[in-house]
């Protein structure tokens, strides 16, 4: 099956194209590049020499659904709603890893991302790609809407303690960390190497695109609506995102009752490790790796939950996340292409 990739020269792109060269069902198609269309994939990545030499092509729909079987959207937000109308209207598959699909509120989308919204026809025809969460629905599904890196990491360590009746659902903080390439391959100040080394900073505070996200999920999921509290900060690393999260509980619990349920709601699902009472997990534990591990602590004195998750930003919260979908489509093993190992130290 020939997967395309739209968006060629970005990270979320590169990471794709290192996953799908050892998917054992999919093979590369067209590379597509809004800045360097004509030019050989190399030329940007040169780690890459000898292995993607390809050239990299304009955006044409019909083109691209006539060579490909799948189309992988990383686009900026505000990018992907006016290129899938095309790809689907021609009958091609399309996975987007922007925001542009994730909230079905037209209002809020573009009272959090600031550009006008997808066309609400189009934006009917998406399922929110959560795989662990929505894996019958993405099986049949044409359009995913990947979702975002942060909501990922807070939603898989949130769901399983709001479906009880265990949780104060007014009570919920999100304190979440990432490395910068989180925030893309473009040039900015903030993303500069003397404004971010040995630095940590909280960005975004009260105003983050992926708020209304996670609210999206805790709703659909809970029917009740639940507002949290969530604060982002740039760390001085290139990969990973840990959200330590926490939860007043209704009832008293013990951390190993906490990590029981956690355990069981996840028997199914081979890339959320729950980690047994007392270790905690680190970013560095799942680099370069599809798993999205979670570590739990009850405080009996408090009795609040402390959850924290850890992904890496670009595999479980980005390409990794957008290739398990396309397993699920295709009828697949999940794992198919994504056994690769945590790369550590
Ligand atoms: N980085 C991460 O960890 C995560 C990213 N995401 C989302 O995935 C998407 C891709 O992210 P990422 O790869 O990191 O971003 P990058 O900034 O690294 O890459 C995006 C690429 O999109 C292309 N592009 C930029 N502007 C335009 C435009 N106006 N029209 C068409 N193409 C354009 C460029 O490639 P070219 O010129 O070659 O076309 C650019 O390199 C984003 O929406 C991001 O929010 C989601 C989860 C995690
Ligand atoms: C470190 C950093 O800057 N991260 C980005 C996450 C980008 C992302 O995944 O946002 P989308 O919802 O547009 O896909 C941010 O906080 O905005």
């Amino acid at each position: 099956m020939k997967a395309s990739i739209v968006g060629g020269t970005g990270y979320g792109s590169v990471e794709l194209i290192r996953l799908i060269n050892k998917h054992p069902y999919m093979e590369l198609g067209t590379i597509v590049s809004n800045s360097q269309a004509g030019n050989s994939f190399s030329q940007t990545y040169p780690h890459l020499t000898g292995i993607i030499e390809q050239r990299m092509e304009d955006f044409d729909a019909s083109n691209l659904s006539e060579k490909n079987d799948i189309v992988f959207l990383a686009t900026p937000s505000g990018v992907s709603s006016n290129l899938i109308p095309k790809l689907l209207d021609n009958g091609i598959k399309c996975i987007d890893l922007s925001g542009d699909f994730r909230l079905r509120s037209t209002e809020e989308y573009e009272l959090w991302y600031k550009h006008s919204p997808a066309d609400e026809s189009y934006l009917k025809q998406a399922t929110y790609g959560l795989s662990e969460i929505y894996t019958e629905k993405i099986r049949s599904a044409k359009l995913i809407a990947n979702p975002g890196c942060y909501p990922t990491a807070s939603t898989l360590g949130l769901l399983p303690i709001v479906k009880t009746n265990l949780a104060d659902n007014k009570s919920i903080i999100i304190d979440a960390k990432s490395g910068v390439s989180g925030a893309g391959r473009g040039l900015s100040l903030t993303s500069h190497y003397a404004e971010i080394n040995e630095n940590l900073k909280a960005y975004k505070l009260g105003a983050h695109q992926h708020i209304p996200e996670i609210e999206q999920v805790l709703q659909d999921e809970t029917g009740t609506q639940i507002t949290i509290t969530f604060t982002t900060h740039l760390v001085p690393m290139t990969r990973g995102i840990m959200c330590t999260t926490y939860v007043n509980l209704k009832e008293n619990i013990s951390t190993e009752q906490a990590v029981q349920l956690y355990t069981q709601f996840y028997e199914k699902n081979p890339f959320v490790r729950i980690r047994k009472p007392g270790t905690i997990p680190a970013t560095k534990e799942v680099l370069g790796s599809n798993y999205c591990d979670i570590g739990l602590h009850v405080d009996p004195r408090t009795n609040r939950l402390t959850i924290i998750s850890v992904i890496d930003n670009l595999v479980k919260g980005a390409a990794g996340q957008a290739i398990q979908n396309a397993n699920l489509m295709n009828g697949w093993d999940e794992r198919a292409g994504l056994d690769d190992l945590p790369l550590y130290p």
